[in-house]
């Protein structure tokens, strides 16, 4: 039996609570900080030497020689062989829907010209070489691997690096399939805080990248925070989250599963039942203790929803609208009559399933839209992952003799003011008469 915390709208001591259970400071503690400072300065200073050791401690992997860390392009191609058909077909529909979805996004360079001839623009170009983090620990995702990849390659970025763990050395010929598919050019074998630090940093074997994209455990999520700066990142983009709001007519069973389907990510995963219908979340905790012990990943489930799961009573839909604005989560289920009308209403939230019949498990591998998407509330100012991460923007300006002179005339007041004269001179030696 699993006890989920319970909460009610109209208890005095709500919002504190519901802010306690949501604390990301749950799951990052003092100790993941501290644990990942000190690989992320290893990494720096040793290089391979110290990638060889932690991958040898946290992942068991036995390797001599850093070189090895990279799987040869040969072997992923041979995965994508290897698997079988129903796989290979399944993977390749998934990487033409996202693929297709996520041209929409591709941003065009721009310009106009004033009418004095002053050109002003923007040109938009693909950053050059990004690093693409695959979780690895817990489960394979190779469905990552096209959702990190193929924005990147829409965008055109001109080199994919990607790095997943191999637990024990076990390569998951899914995971190196797709990155077939997806045309990866290089993939090492190492994950957490040091192979984002190796991304970031280079080391004798892993090239340093411009940008590190791709979800992850606590330790990734904290090294990635550390390292920005240093290179790009995404977000935040943490230990899965789900919040589903139901008005009490869907099936019990159905909501339970969608639940059990982010806890089973991970312990630290958080899974949040929202309904206007007490007696409801009653039936859906009634089924989540029916269905729990048929479920692999019991134990993973069940610790999630015990020590982070949620179960809340609003008194309408007005309230829960206001509760998942202040959550702002990854996935917001709608399970309602009409989410059309309720998703206008929303804020804040990653990605958001709309309907009864919309499983947030379709969005996790084909809909089409990304699933790397912004975790512990920071979809309050992040977006979900997409061609615009991996295209960057610079200005274009190109001034007309004419233009030269009634804009150098601004600057140079402007100049004069701040005190900057070099500036205000430079503009003015552009002015004629
Ligand atoms: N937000 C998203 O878009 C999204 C998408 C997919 C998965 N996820 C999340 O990604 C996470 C994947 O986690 P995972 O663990 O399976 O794989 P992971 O690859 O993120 O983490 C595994 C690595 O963590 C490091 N690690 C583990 N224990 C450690 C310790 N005690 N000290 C130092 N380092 C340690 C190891 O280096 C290991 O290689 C899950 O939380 C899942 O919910 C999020
Ligand atoms: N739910 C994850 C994003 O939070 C993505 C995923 C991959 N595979 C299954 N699920
Ligand atoms: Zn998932």
């Amino acid at each position: 039996m699993v006890e989920m915390a319970r909460l009610d709208i109209v208890q005095g001591d709500f919002w504190p609570c519901l802010e306690r259970r949501l604390a990301w400071e749950g799951v990052a503690d003092e100790t993941v900080v501290a644990t990942v400072r000190e690989i992320l300065k290893a990494i720096r200073c040793r290089g391979d030497e110290a990638l060889l050791e932690y991958t040898q401690r946290f992942d068991g992997l036995e390797i001599a020689r850093a070189p090895e860390l990279e799987i040869p392009i040969s072997r992923l191609q041979a995965a994508l062989v290897g698997i079988s058909r129903e796989q290979r077909e399944a993977l390749q529909v998934a990487a033409e829907r996202i693929t297709a979805y996520h041209r929409h996004q591709k941003q065009e360079s721009w310009s106009y010209t004033e009418p004095d001839g002053t050109l002003l623009g923007q040109q938009v170009r693909p950053l050059d070489r990004v690093g693409l983090y695959v979780p690895g620990g817990k489960a394979a995702y190779p469905s990552s691997v096209l959702m990190n990849a193929l924005p990147a390659k829409v965008a055109g970025v001109s080199e994919l690096i990607m790095v997943v763990p191999t637990p024990k050395g076990e390569m998951n010929d899914l995971v190196l399939g797709a990155a077939a598919i997806a045309g990866v050019d290089r993939v090492f074998t190492v994950g957490g805080a040091q192979a984002v630090a190796a991304l970031a940093f280079g080391t004798e074997s892993v090239p340093r990248v411009d940008k590190i994209v791709g979800p992850g455990n606590m330790y990734v999520a904290t090294a990635k925070s550390m390292v920005f700066g240093q290179v790009g990142i995404d977000m935040i983009a943490g230990p899965s989250e789900i919040l589903v709001l139901c008005d009490g007519r869907t099936e019990p069973e159905w909501i339970a599963m969608d639940l059990f389907s982010q806890a089973e990510h991970d312990e630290t995963a958080q899974a949040i039942l929202l309904s206007p219908d007490g007696a409801f979340l009653d039936e859906v905790t009634e089924a989540i203790a029916r269905l729990l012990p048929t479920l692999e990943r019991h134990e993973v489930i069940a610790n999630s929803l015990r020590s982070r799961g949620i179960l809340i009573k609003v008194e309408d839909l007005d309230q829960a609208l206001e509760v998942i604005n202040f959550i702002a989560p990854e996935h917001l289920e709608l399970s309602v009559e009409d989410p059309q009308a309720l998703a206008s209403r929303v804020r804040h939230a990653g990605a958001i399933f709309m309907g009864r019949y919309t499983a947030e498990a379709i969005g996790d591998y084909c809909a089409g839209p990304n699933h790397v998407l912004p975790t512990s509330r920071t979809a309050r100012f992040s977006s979900p992952l997409g061609v615009y991460d991996f295209q960057k923007r610079s200005s274009l300006i190109q001034c007309s003799p004419q233009g030269s002179q009634t804009l150098g005339r601004v600057a140079s007041v402007l100049a004069r003011g701040e005190g900057l004269t070099a500036h205000a001179r430079s503009a003015e030696y552009r002015l004629k008469g």
